[in-house]
């Protein structure tokens, strides 16, 4: 598992993520993780923890680090590939030290996503997948958490040189545009 290449992908909910990491995944060759995919199909799987995590997701609040690391881990091991992109994840310094801790990995680099809270506001409300926590409550309530855990997370991986901001307010070709070179470069240097 060391040998594994990560990026972690971070934004507030709605700035563009899993949008940019399927335009990422179709030209890098990544393997695309999202930790709120990950959760969500626990749920459906009918788990143990299913009924736990739903309410944390309704609450907009960070499932406990355990259970969210061993679901990417579990994905990073049954993958053939090496190259992960892990979107929505570390949430929280918890996130962060105990995927480091019990995975061994650092990433590579930090994709974040700057976006205003009225553009995400407008795109979660807009986005009809039927998602649990796309009501205007639990998004006021993802806004804080993003900015009371996140920003930290953020802080974290600048002091270290590993942050890449990409204006995410702008349409979806333009923001590829400015994620493209990293991954250029990425792949030059692999
Ligand atoms: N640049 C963009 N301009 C306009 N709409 C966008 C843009 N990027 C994504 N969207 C749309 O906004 C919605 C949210 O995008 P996406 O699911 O990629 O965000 P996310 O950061 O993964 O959100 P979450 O954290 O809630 O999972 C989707 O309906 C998507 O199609
Ligand atoms: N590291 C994570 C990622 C996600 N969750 C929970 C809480 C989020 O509000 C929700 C949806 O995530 P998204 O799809 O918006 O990335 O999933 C978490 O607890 N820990
Ligand atoms: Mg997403």
């Amino acid at each position: 598992m060391k040998a594994a290449k990560v990026v972690f992908v971070l934004g507030g909910p709605g700035s563009g993520k899993g949008t940019q990491c399927a335009l990422i995944v179709e030209h890098f060759g990544f393997t695309h993780l999202s930790a709120g995919d990950l959760l969500r199909a626990e749920i459906k799987s009918g788990s143990q923890n299913g009924a736990m995590i739903q309410s944390m997701i309704k609450e907009g609040k960070i499932v406990p680090s355990e259970v969210t690391v061993k679901l990417l881990q579990k994905a990073m091991l049954s993958s053939d590939n090496d190259k992960f992109l892990i979107d929505g994840f570390p949430r929280n310094e918890e996130n962060r030290s105990a995927f480091e801790l019990i995975t061994g990995i650092r990433p590579e680099f930090i994709l974040f996503f700057e976006c205003s809270e009225k553009e995400m506001e407008k795109r979660v409300l807009g986005r009809n997948e039927g998602r649990i926590d796309d009501n205007i409550e639990t998004i006021k309530k993802r806004f804080k958490v993003f900015i009371d855990s996140g920003l930290p997370v953020l802080k974290h991986y600048d002091s270290l040189g590993k942050l890449r901001k990409i204006n995410g307010d702008r349409m979806k070709e333009e923001v590829f545009e400015s994620v493209r070179p990293l991954f250029t470069a990425f792949a030059k240097k692999d």
